[in-house]
């Protein structure tokens, strides 16, 4: 992890944030960035064997005399009583949880036709359900009574999202969320904002989607106003900003960190067709007809 943070170092020391998927790719880029700030990191996923490397690569990170700490707890977050045991273990290790940013998640890309209910519940649940029992689970069992800022990690789905209609669906639900949570849980002292990334490029990122992974990074970047991708070391300052006290008057907004993806091009192409419904016959469509005609022996 070569990137220093930008922002004031020791600016969270004594905190303690809990970063779901912390384990890789942007979760990884999130996690180093707040030790480097003096932060006490649980990281939580699935898989322990990322955990531990994790945990081995990014405690090198930690100099002596920082606060800075770094633990790792196996979580499922579709199972509730995983997340129960993530947030009661993390506070038995800390005594507090300032902070929450629910990065975990993924999907797989496939049309919606093609969807099983199963692999549309598998998508839902990790990304929808995931973040809520995460968020209120620490907001019943510390925030409520203290306060604390949440980020949710979400995606660009602002058009839609063809190919990945699942996610989409949930990454929507959870912007929503966030606006309700954002009300509900003011006055307990508690923000909670959305950061949507646009193409974020990393190994375990791309190998999600296996022999698929290479070309559909490659074919994001005509899209994208940068000419390029995005790393995880970019989407990282934008959850600190937002955890920040720079952010202290920010609750229920959604920034999205995609170098203006969202408002360009799609790779999703649609073929040339005629299944269209025709338009209602009139002057309009007749004058249409004429200046096809005049134009078509040019072309
Ligand atoms: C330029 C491109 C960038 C585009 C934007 C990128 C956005 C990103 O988010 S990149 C980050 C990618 N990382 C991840 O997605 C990591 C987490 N993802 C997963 O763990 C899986 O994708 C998951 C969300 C589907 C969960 O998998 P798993 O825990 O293994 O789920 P289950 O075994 O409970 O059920 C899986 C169920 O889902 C269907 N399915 C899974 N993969 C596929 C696939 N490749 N194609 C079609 N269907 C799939 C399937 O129904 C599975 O059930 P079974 O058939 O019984 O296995
Ligand atoms: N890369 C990109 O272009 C974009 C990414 N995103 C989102 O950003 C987040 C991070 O993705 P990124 O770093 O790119 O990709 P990664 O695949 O590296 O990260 C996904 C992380 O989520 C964890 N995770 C997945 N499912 C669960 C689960 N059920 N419970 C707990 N943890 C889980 C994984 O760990 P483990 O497998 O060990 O559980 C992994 O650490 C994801 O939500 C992703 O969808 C959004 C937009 C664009």
């Amino acid at each position: 992890m070569a990137a220093r943070s930008v922002f004031r170092s020791g600016l969270f020391n004594g905190r303690v944030a809990i970063v779901t998927g912390g384990a890789t790719g942007i979760g990884k880029a999130i996690t180093a960035e707040l030790l480097q700030l003096g932060c006490r990191v649980v990281i939580a996923s699935r898989k322990s064997e990322r955990l531990e490397a994790a945990v081995d690569e990014l405690s090198q990170l930690i100099i002596s005399s920082s606060s800075a700490s770094i633990t790792a707890v196996c979580c499922n977050i579709r199972h509730e009583d995983q997340v129960r045991n993530m947030v009661a273990s993390t506070l038995r290790q800390y005594g507090r949880i300032d902070y929450l940013v629910n990065n975990g998640g993924g999907q797989f890309s496939s049309p919606a036709a093609n969807m099983s209910l199963k692999g549309w519940n598998a998508v839902i649940d990790t990304n929808l359900t995931g973040t809520f029992l995460c968020c209120r689970e620490v907001y019943n069992e510390w925030m409520k009574d203290h306060g604390g800022t949440i980020v949710n990690i979400i995606a660009d789905m602002w058009r839609g999202f063809p190919g990945m209609a699942h996610t989409g669906a949930a990454r929507a639900a959870v912007e929503n969320l966030t606006k309700s949570l954002a009300i509900e849980w003011a006055s307990s002292g508690v923000r909670i904002n959305s950061i949507a990334p646009g193409s974020i490029f990393s190994k375990t990122a791309m190998e999600n989607y296996k022999d698929l992974g290479p070309m559909m990074f490659q074919m994001a970047v005509p899209c994208i106003p940068a000419k390029r991708l995005g790393f995880p070391e970019e989407i990282s300052p934008a959850v600190c900003f937002l955890l920040s006290p720079a952010a202290s008057f920010i609750s229920g907004a959604t920034l999205k960190v995609d170098a203006g993806q969202s408002l360009y091009d799609s790779v999703w192409e649609i073929p040339d067709h005629s299944a269209w419904p025709a338009p209602p016959e009139g002057e309009n469509v007749c004058a249409l007809r004429e200046v096809m005609k005049e134009l078509k022996p040019k072309l």
